[in-house]
């Protein structure tokens, strides 16, 4: 029987394009509807590759960076956890590789979630979960350093932007003492007129003068020689992070922010240092790199039994 009062028809809305996320041979990589894109190895959960709209890639990974997982991967973010740098022989990182076991260890992809389920009304973004704990390192790594722990390793990839955020819980009975930091290499056009601007009055340890602390004077950071310093900017008025704004030829190239990270590591190798690393090439890739790593690695922070942390940093790139 014809209805006389047949229900409208519900309006289907255009079907939104979606992010779309692709994992095989353990790299993942994820793509916006705008374009942007991000490349993720599961080795160390290493973002190596970054890229906006317009095709520009913004992360410098160098061509001899091994990627078979015997080796940290030379470029992109690398993650440094428990130890930044050489481990101090008597803290109970001091059996552990430079810079940690986290850009060494395989990861597990946890899973992704687009803007829809993070409340934003555009399908404009996507977060990759990444996630290792100690129950996954080798059983020589756990010796060395034998805690319980869980991190989840989130990257945020949105227009223009790209956000990592590192989750550390302690999941024993022991406190124990870590440092964090993501190794950023940003590619640059030309290092010489590449710059950093918004560490002025911060101060910093000189890795290249003897470890001693100094005060930055400078409102604009440039780059003539290997540099190598771990700045603590104080914090603002109202406790935020000041953000860092790296210029290329006077004009801004990137935002970078932090939250929970009180230092950045401002890095390049310069000439001498890169032609003496094997997996680094061209060998004049030295002037198209600028190492700016967020982190807390000035102090070793506690975590107690049970607790957790976090730190966040977000690059946009203003090219
Ligand atoms: O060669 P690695 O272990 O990746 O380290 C690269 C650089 O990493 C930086 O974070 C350090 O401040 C430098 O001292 C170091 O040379």
């Amino acid at each position: 029987m014809e209805r006389k009062h047949k229900p409208a028809t519900i309006p289907v809305s255009p079907q939104m394009a979606q992010p779309t996320v692709d994992l095989s041979d353990n790299v993942l990589t994820a793509r916006l509807p705008s374009g942007d894109s991000v490349t993720v190895y599961l080795y160390g959960a290493t973002v190596t590759s970054w890229k906006t709209s317009n095709g520009s890639e913004h992360l410098f990974l160098s061509q001899a960076a091994v990627l078979d997982g015997s080796k940290p991967i030379r470029g992109g973010i690398p993650l440094v956890f428990p130890v930044f740098g050489p481990p101090p022989k008597s803290h109970a990182t001091g059996q552990l590789p430079q810079h940690g076991f986290a850009r060494n260890s395989y990861w597990e992809f946890l899973g992704k979630s687009s803007s829809e389920s993070l409340g934003r009304k555009a399908d404009d973004s996507v977060k990759l979960d990444f996630g290792l704990s100690s129950s996954m390192l080798d059983e020589a790594v756990r010796n060395k350093w034998p805690y319980e722990f869980g991190l989840v390793y989130s990257v945020t990839l949105e227009k223009g932007r790209l956000e990592c955020q590192m989750n550390v819980q302690n999941k024993g009975d022991q406190p124990f003492d870590f440092q964090c930091l993501f190794h950023a290499y940003l590619a640059v056009k030309d290092i010489s007129k590449t710059a950093v601007k918004g560490l002025q009055s911060s101060p910093y340890v000189d890795k290249v003068r003897s470890a001693q602390t100094f005060t930055e004077s400078s409102p604009e950071l440039t780059f003539s020689s290997e540099t190598d310093r771990v700045y603590t900017p104080p914090a603002s008025k109202d406790n935020t992070l000041v953000p860092l704004v790296v210029t290329e030829d006077g004009a801004d190239s990137f935002v970078v922010t932090r939250d929970g990270l009180p230092d950045v590591t401002v890095w390049n190798g310069w000439e001498d240092k890169i032609k003496a690393m094997g997996d680094f090439e061209p060998k004049d890739g030295w002037k198209r790199y600028l190492c700016i790593e967020p982190g807390s690695v000035s102090s070793w922070t506690k975590l107690e039994a049970g607790d957790a942390w976090e730190g966040t940093c977000a690059f946009e790139s203003k090219l």
